[in-house]
């Protein structure tokens, strides 16, 4: 913003030449930037922006009011004591115009809840709450949709797939939104992107972070990993990037190489615009213009405001850093009598000396492209399919839980008869092995929550639609699940001597496999609907208790009152229960013994016992397979309709 920047600029200069021969070196590409460089620099003009939310208060407030009123006898007059009109909409924007011109860094500053974060969202057609009014003009256009093409906003939290590299997550931005490009080009804009941001160094380390479970793999650090979200940004050559406090959690040094990167970015033509809450003056010294934000009104927009604010008659008497008296005068603005009159001042000087004055490039427009559905999923199934396998401890677990269930519960079960003893056991033995299974999902509410936050802000900057981001981890689940169902069947069956012939085998095993599978995508279909861990448990033990106690093992379903037999019914685990009776007694002789009655001769007997008998194989496991795609669903629909992320 002064003469800083010379000194700013040859920092920059090195660090853009160290990445560049880093860029060069670690994967072997040298080739010549601007054939794949295509940022072309807009420019953005924000006419009365106002952006107002449904004031949850107002009935109560109305409420407190009128007792207000009523206990001064209704004495009280709004206008002469001052008190608020009491309104049904909040104004968090308030008419707000300004400019940024074509590669221009600009703050956005203000004090806490001034509404930075708002006005960058709206910029950013990110705002999905509330009613929002007036004009973005790129290049004095209005663009509609294809504002996306040339804007990318990095929002204040860093979402990245922590299991994946560097270079993966800058591919898997590319591949899904640079459909015209072929992969070696594709490739060489990744490490193009990798050298801007300075990260070629550390292109095949992983992101890292807290894996759902709560095991650390280690990465990047949080500089590097905000950069990574930076380059997720620019990989597409957008025009205008939107940044939402990127030095936010940073150290000074991180922080001031991450507005380095942005600073450089600048020079290529890309307009920057980044809100930015207490910058150390090298930082601010990066920063072409600042845009000061009160109240949810424009203060200033320009290269000079510690001018502007001595014109107003604030001084820095204590020599404060321009960024700091800045703050300070906005704290004092807000505060002051004169606030309407300050603000308009600036409005009035904007609309008559600055807004005439605005000229606009011409601006082709390009409707983006988009990638076809098929595409979508052969890219997330990928990455999907890396992050499972690379969650080593928890994938080993699950296959050592899964071997251990199966010799536990031969221990118990082990060596059984087919006499009339051990029926009941036979019977415990398929009711627990159907709870173990039901109950081994649960372990992953936290992995189905944390691919939820990722879609949800992957879905924000529209790379993908629902479905192909949904198939991609739930078939990799049911992929594993047939095998862990299977390991801990095998070992469970052979050692407790169930109905010993192939096909009942393997009409158990079905049977178990789609209890497995249904279980899975119930607690899936939970945590898409609530969103929460606490929540996704309650639900689910609620669930999944009612669904054990009515499987017709501990109650048969002539045993319940009329009024509650229809449970049984709306109960998958039921008809896995009929299924595997049917597996195991359906047409078998069972031992009596010799001296007394024989209360079950055979296995119909049995069935007719518990009322199953109106039931074939095939239909108790049709009815199951039926449930488990209706859970499939309501997966699906959980995760596009509830829990969106709401700005
Ligand atoms: N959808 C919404 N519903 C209700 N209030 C909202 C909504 N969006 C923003 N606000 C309110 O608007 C004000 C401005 O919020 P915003 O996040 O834009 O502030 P900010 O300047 O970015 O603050 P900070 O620097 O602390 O992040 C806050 O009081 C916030 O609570």
């Amino acid at each position: 913003m002064d003469s800083k920047d010379n000194v700013s600029n040859k920092n920059n200069t090195e660090v853009l030449k160290k990445s560049n021969d880093g860029f060069n070196g670690v994967q072997g590409f040298n080739f010549d930037r601007k054939n794949i460089e295509k940022y072309i620099g807009v420019q953005i003009t924000f006419e009365n922006l106002s952006y107002k939310v449904e004031n949850r208060k107002y009935k109560k407030q109305l409420k407190e009011q009128k007792e207000k009123i009523n206990s001064n006898g209704g004495a009280i007059d709004l206008e002469s004591d001052g008190i608020k009109k009491i309104e049904k909409e909040k104004t968090i924007l308030n008419n707000v115009s300004g400019v940024v011109e074509k590669g221009e860094m600009v703050a956005l500053m203000g004090q806490s809840g001034s509404g930075k974060s708002t006005l960058l969202d709206i910029l950013a057609k990110r705002k999905s709450t509330g009613k929002i009014t007036g004009k973005i003009l790129v290049n004095g256009k209005e663009i509609g949709d294809a504002y996306k093409k040339y804007c990318s906003y990095v929002t204040q939290e860093d979402t990245l797939l922590e299991t994946s590299t560097v270079e993966e997550t800058l591919k898997f931005y590319a591949d899904l939104k640079l459909p015209d490009l072929n992969e070696d080009e594709k490739m060489k804009r990744v490490y193009q992107v990798l050298s801007d941001v300075g990260l070629s160094e550390r292109a095949n380390s992983k992101i890292g972070g807290i894996l759902p479970g709560g095991m650390i793999l280690k990465g990047l650090s949080g500089g590097e990993k905000k950069r990574v979200s930076i380059g997720c940004a620019l990989v597409t050559n957008p025009s205008l990037l939107l940044l939402d406090e990127p030095t936010s959690g940073l150290d000074s040094t991180s922080a001031l190489v991450v507005m380095r990167v942005l600073k450089n970015l600048t020079e290529k033509g890309v307009t920057v615009v980044s809100s930015i809450h207490q910058p150390s003056q090298k930082i601010f010294n990066l920063f072409n213009k600042v845009i000061v934000v009160v109240k949810g009104r424009i203060l200033y927009i320009g290269s000079d405001v510690k001018g502007y604010l001595d014109s107003l008659g604030f001084i820095n008497q204590e020599d404060l850093s321009t960024p700091d008296f800045c703050l300070d005068a906005c704290n004092d603005i807000a505060k002051s009598s004169d606030f309407e009159n300050i603000i308009t001042k600036w409005e009035k000087h904007y609309r008559e000396e600055i807004a005439p004055t605005i000229c606009n490039d011409n601006l082709n427009i390009e409707i983006p492209k988009t990638v076809s559905i098929f595409y979508q999923y052969k890219v997330l199934q990928e990455r999907a399919f890396k992050n499972f396998f690379r969650n080593k401890v928890g994938l080993l677990s699950r296959i050592v839980i899964a071997i251990l269930i199966g010799l536990l519960l031969s221990t118990a079960f082990g060596g059984l008869e087919n006499n009339q003893e051990d029926i009941l056991n036979t019977l415990g033995y398929l009711f627990f092995f159907s709870l173990i299974l039901h109950l081994i999902p649960f372990g992953s509410i936290t992995l189905f929550l944390s691919i939820r936050t990722l879609f949800n802000a992957e879905r924000a900057s529209k790379i993908y639609t629902t479905l192909p981001f949904f198939l991609g981890p739930v078939l990799i689940e049911m992929v594993f699940g047939v095998l862990i169902s299977f390991i801990a069947v095998i070992i469970s069956y052979s050692i407790s001597h169930l109905r010993w012939d192939v096909s009942s085998f393997i009409l158990t095993y079905i049977v178990y496999l789609f209890i497995h599978l249904f279980s899975v995508l119930m607690i899936v279909s939970i945590s898409n609907i609530t969103g929460t861990v606490d929540l996704s448990f309650t639900y689910a033990t609620g669930l999944s208790i009612t669904f054990l106690l009515y499987t017709g093992f501990f109650i048969t379903i002539d045993q319940l009152p009329r009024s509650f037999q229809w449970i049984h019914y709306l109960n998958p685990l039921h008809y896995g229960f009929v299924g595997l009776m049917i597996a195991q007694y359906k047409d078998r002789e069972i031992e009596c013994p010799i001296n007394s009655a024989c209360l079950y001769p055979n296995g119909n007997a049995l069935i007719e016992h518990y009322s199953f008998e109106n039931y074939t194989y095939g239909e108790a496991l049709g009815i199951l397979i039926v449930w488990t795609f209706a859970y499939f669903c309501l997966a699906l629909f959980g995760l596009h309709y509830f829990n969106k992320e709401k700005r």
